[in-house]
C-alpha cells in the first residue's frame, strides 16, 4: 500500500544498524577475525534477532557484531554504499541515515573523524550509483557516557557541512538526555537539526526533556508520548514528527503486541508521525514489509498509511524547496 507516485523515505534508519549479514562474514574473513559462525545461516542468530528482546539494552546487543568487523575505513566506507544499495532496492527515493561513528570506531581503535568521513564518501558514492537521495544524522551512543558522546559530537562537527542532524540512541533508561546539554547547545549553535530517541525505553518525561532541553524538533519512537494526552497535543500543535519503527518496538519489547502499537492514535490526533525501519538488517524486515504487513496489523487504514507516507517528506530535514525537487523527481520517473 505504498502509494508509488509519492516520495517514500525512511527517516530513522542506523547505517550501523544495517549491516548486511555477508557483509559481516566477508570482512571477518578479510581481516580474519574470530567471527561467531562462517555460513550465512550459522551466522544469521548472532546478528539477527530471531525472538523477542526482554528490553532495548539487550536488543541493542545484536548490533556488536556489525561493527566489530569495521577493522579500516574501506570497510565503513564500503557499508555506507551498501546502505544506499539496500535503500534503492528497496524503491526509497530519500533517506535519512544515522551512524554513531563512535560505536563503530571502537572496536578497532579506528580514527573517528576518519570514520565519518568515511560514511560521508560512502553514502555520497552510492547516491551517486544508485540515484537515492540521502542527509546524515550523526548519532550519539549514549550508552558509553558523556565524554565518549563528547568525541563523538567533535568528530561530526569536524564535518559539519555533511551532516544534516544529531541524535542521541542507546540506552535511554540508564543515561537520560539531561547528561546531554552541552552537547546538544553546540549542535544548534551548529546549525543542525535535532531528533532524539525517546520515549522507547523510558516515559513521556523523557520527550519533554528532549523537545524543551535539547531542542527536538522530531523524536524517535515516542511510543510512550500516547500517555500524556497533553503532550500528545503539544506535538501535533508544534509539528513535532514522530518517527515510528513498529516491528523495531516489538523486537525490543516496547510495546507488547503490533495492535497495541500507538501509531494510529498518533496520526489520529494530527501527529506528524511517520513508518521507518531503524536497524533493518538486524530486525530482518524492510520499508516494504514495514508499510505492507507491520502497519496493518498496527490497525492502519490504507488513508491512514498514505497520510504516513505523505509526513515522511513533511518532517523530512530538508528545505521546502528540495522536498519540490524530491516531488517532481518522483512524479517524472
Ligand atoms: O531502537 C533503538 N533505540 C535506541 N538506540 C538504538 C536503536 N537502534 C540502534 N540504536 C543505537 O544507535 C547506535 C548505532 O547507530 C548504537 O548506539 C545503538 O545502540
Ligand atoms: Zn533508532
Amino acid at each position: 500500500m505504498i502509494d508509488t507516485t509519492l516520495p517514500l523515505t525512511d527517516l530513522h534508519r542506523h547505517l550501523d544498524g544495517n549491516i548486511r549479514a555477508q557483509t559481516i562474514l566477508d570482512l571477518g574473513r578479510q581481516f580474519n577475525l574470530p567471527i561467531p559462525a562462517d555460513s550465512l545461516e550459522a551466522l544469521r542468530p548472532h546478528v539477527q534477532v530471531v525472538e523477542t528482546a526482554p528490553d532495548l539494552v539487550s536488543f541493542l546487543q545484536k548490533l556488536d557484531w556489525g561493527v566489530k568487523v569495521l577493522a579500516d575505513l574501506d570497510a565503513c566506507r564500503r557499508v555506507a554504499w551498501e546502505n544506499i544499495e539496500d535503500a534503492a532496492l528497496n524503491g526509497l527515493h530519500y533517506v535519512e541515515l544515522r551512524f554513531s561513528p563512535g560505536y563503530m570506531a571502537m572496536n578497532h581503535n579506528l580514527p573517528v573523524a576518519g570514520v565519518v568521513e568515511a560514511v560521508i564518501e560512502g553514502v555520497r558514492q552510492g547516491c551517486r550509483d544508485f540515484g537515492v537521495e540521502a542527509r546524515l544524522i550523526g548519532i550519539m551512543s549514549r550508552t558509553f557516557g558523556e565524554a565518549a558522546c563528547q568525541a563523538e559530537l567533535e568528530a561530526l562537527l569536524a564535518h559539519r557541512d555533511s551532516i544534516t542532524a544529531l541524535d542521541l540512541a542507546g540506552d535511554e533508561l540508564g543515561f537520560p538526555g539531561s547528561l546531554f546539554l552541552n552537547h546538544f547547545n553546540r549542535a544548534r549553535d551548529a546549525g543542525w537539526h535535532i531528533t532524539v530517541h525517546a520515549g522507547e525505553a523510558a516515559g513521556p518525561e523523557s520527550i519533554w526533556q528532549a523537545i524543551r532541553e535539547l531542542g527536538a524538533e522530531r523524536i524517535g519512537h515516542g511510543v510512550k508520548a500516547v500517555e500524556d494526552p497533553a503532550l500528545m497535543d503539544f506535538l501535533a500543535e508544534h509539528r513535532i514528527g514522530i518517527e515510528s519503527c513498529l516491528t523495531s518496538n516489538i523486537q525490543t519489547s516496547t510495546i507488547a503486541s503490533m495492535d497495541k502499537h500507538p501509531l494510529m492514535t498518533f496520526l489520529d490526533k494530527g501527529v506528524l508521525a511517520t513508518i521507518n525501519t531503524d536497524d533493518p538488517a538486524v530486525q530482518g524486515i524492510d520499508i516494504i514489509h514495514e508499510y505492507n504487513v507491520a502497519a496493518p496489523q498496527a490497525g492502519l487504514s490504507a488513508a491512514h498509511i498514505r497520510t504516513a507516507q505523505e509526513n515522511g517528506l513533511r518532517i523530512a530535514f530538508l528545505t521546502d524547496a528540495e522536498k519540490q525537487a524530491l516531488i517532481a523527481k518522483v512524479r517524472a520517473a
